[in-house]
């Protein structure tokens, strides 16, 4: 798989600019990391990559077509009517055509997710009455189970408790080790550290390394 990369990338949410002429590869088969504050663009990135957001100009080169991206959500309606196992088995259907039927291959995969996420027991539960914490693992679960080369994940750690977070990092270093290419957005230091690469966002540009490097040590 070739390297993607963006280069001289500028995104805007009407007038505001979010993302400013920034240029980045990352690095197949490996984790890339992007940090900064609250607004600083690592969202923005992550949704132009997958495709939800039409960049303004520049260009994103060697895009793969399977793309599993796990955005940041906080709320699901309580009544929404999906089991955690139907949210986890959509990231199958994303590569079935006209709606097949999952196949046993494809269960087995959904049933491999959910335990890899220590959510088999909340299978039949809905969705929207699960913890935040829970419904994380199920969405990343569902992220892991569409099997992309290319997994964008943002915020995976948040709203988890420290067993989960570990748990989770250990998934997204097996994925890795698979050689998934991996970008996460993370306000998780120690998550940052543990990536092949780290990209520092501020408003809107990529900090140079040896000071995104530095800004990481002080904190
Ligand atoms: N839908 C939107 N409409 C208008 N402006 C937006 C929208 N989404 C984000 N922005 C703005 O674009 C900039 C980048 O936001 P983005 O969500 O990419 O930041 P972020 O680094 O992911 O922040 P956070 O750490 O809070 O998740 C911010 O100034 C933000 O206010």
């Amino acid at each position: 798989m070739a390297e993607l990369s963006v280069r001289n990338l500028t995104c805007t949410y009407g007038n505001h600019i979010a993302l400013n002429n920034i240029t980045a590869r990352f690095p197949t088969g490996k984790i890339t990391a992007l940090i900064g504050s609250n607004g600083s663009g690592k969202s923005t990135l992550l949704e132009t990559l997958a495709g939800t957001l039409a960049p303004r100009s520049g260009s994103i080169n060697n895009l793969v077509s399977e793309i599993a991206f796990v955005p940041q959500r906080s709320h699901v309606s309580h009544n929404l009517p999906i089991t955690i196992r139907q949210t986890v088995s959509m990231g199958r259907w994303s590569a079935k055509k006209n709606w097949q039927r999952l196949t046993a291959a494809d269960r087995n995969i959904v049933d491999s997710c959910l335990d890899r996420l220590e959510i088999s027991g909340l299978a039949d539960r809905p969705l929207g009455k699960v913890s935040s914490g829970q419904r994380q693992r199920a969405l990343i679960a569902q992220g892991l189970a569409q099997q992309a080369p290319l997994l964008l994940l943002d915020e995976p750690l948040a709203a988890v408790d420290s067993h989960a977070a570990s748990l989770i990092e250990d998934v997204i270093n097996q994925q890795r080790n698979q050689g998934t290419t991996i970008i996460l957005a993370t306000h998780d230091l120690d998550q940052a550290h543990q990536a092949d690469q780290i990209i520092a966002l501020e408003k809107g540009i990529i900090k140079p390394q040896r000071k995104a490097t530095e800004s990481i040590k002080k904190r």
